[in-house]
């Protein structure tokens, strides 16, 4: 089968679309792997569907594969390349887009300027919820990687995030530990590991190790994480820009059972064709 595609990047983190809506489509693990392989398919970190709604009040429904083939339940940046991928081929007119995903229904709101605000539900720090294996307290938890303790906050914003917060930023860090944390016991269905330098209460740098990726350029729910764990921790202010290594994200959060709010631009890189 000949599959047409959208190549799309949000801060480098980057993503094929595939329209499910005009014509069905249906994936299995081997191919997102060959497809998402960077010298032998097309090379991304995530795969976007887009295909009806199951729900007539909802406009479309979207799924999300991680690169090495796993279903995920939710994906900021691409959230906001969803969103234009929708309204460049005019599979709606609609600024406000509501969209049912793994992780229930999230709304997309594109702005003037081609940025798109992404409500991304309300995020939970209850252990179970990731899952995480420790019981629940009100502050940071121990995890302990080959005999050091190092400690996170859990946070799931539909799919699960550990944070770290750190002095400096480091390669060997990022991608030796953050591997050892994604695939950690305590966490079953593994995790995205971000290392957050806070700046000021207004700003953070940010690397994340994606579960079932390895470190992207940036990653939407993996900056929504980290500023909502510091913002619970005391470090951080409502309203926080997060530094990727791929751009920058504006987000906000006002506390407790409230969602959280990230804004960012979507990219178009080019359209394709391959066999599937
Ligand atoms: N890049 C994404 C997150 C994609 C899913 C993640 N790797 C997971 O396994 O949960 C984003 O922008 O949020």
């Amino acid at each position: 089968m000949l599959l047409k595609f959208t190549k799309m990047h949000g801060l480098g983190n980057d993503f094929v679309v595939v329209d499910a809506v005009s014509r069905k489509v249906f994936f299995n693990k081997s191919q997102i792997e060959r497809l998402s392989d960077r010298n032998w398919g097309i090379g991304f970190d995530q795969l976007l569907v887009v295909e009806p709604p199951s729900n007539p009040d909802m406009d479309f429904r979207y799924r999300i594969y991680n690169s090495d083939g796993s279903e995920v339940e939710h994906c900021g940046n691409g959230a906001r390349c969803f969103a234009k991928f929708v309204l460049d081929r005019e599979l709606t007119h609609k600024r406000v887009i509501n969209v049912e995903t793994k992780r229930g229904a999230i709304q997309l709101r594109v702005i003037d300027n081609g940025l798109v605000t992404v409500d991304m539900g309300a995020p939970s720090f209850v252990p179970a919820d990731l899952p995480f294996s420790a019981e629940l307290n009100d502050g940071l938890y121990p995890l302990m990687v080959d005999g050091d303790d190092y400690l996170i906050t859990p946070v799931s914003v539909g799919n699960p995030h550990a944070v770290l917060k750190v002095d400096t930023l480091q390669d060997e860090q990022v991608q030796n530990l953050g591997a050892k944390i994604e695939s950690h016991e305590c966490f079953p269905s593994k995790v995205n590991v971000g290392f957050m330098q806070v700046v000021n209460p207004a700003e953070i740098n940010l690397r994340v190790f994606e579960r079932g990726v390895g470190e992207t350029q940036a990653c939407g729910t993996g900056a929504c994480a980290a500023v909502v764990a510091g913002i619970k921790q005391g470090w951080l202010a409502p309203k926080v820009t997060a530094h990727l290594r791929g751009g920058d994200l504006h987000i906000e959060w006002a506390g407790e059972g409230e969602p959280i709010l990230m804004t960012g631009p979507a990219a178009k890189v080019f359209e394709g064709q391959i066999y599937l």
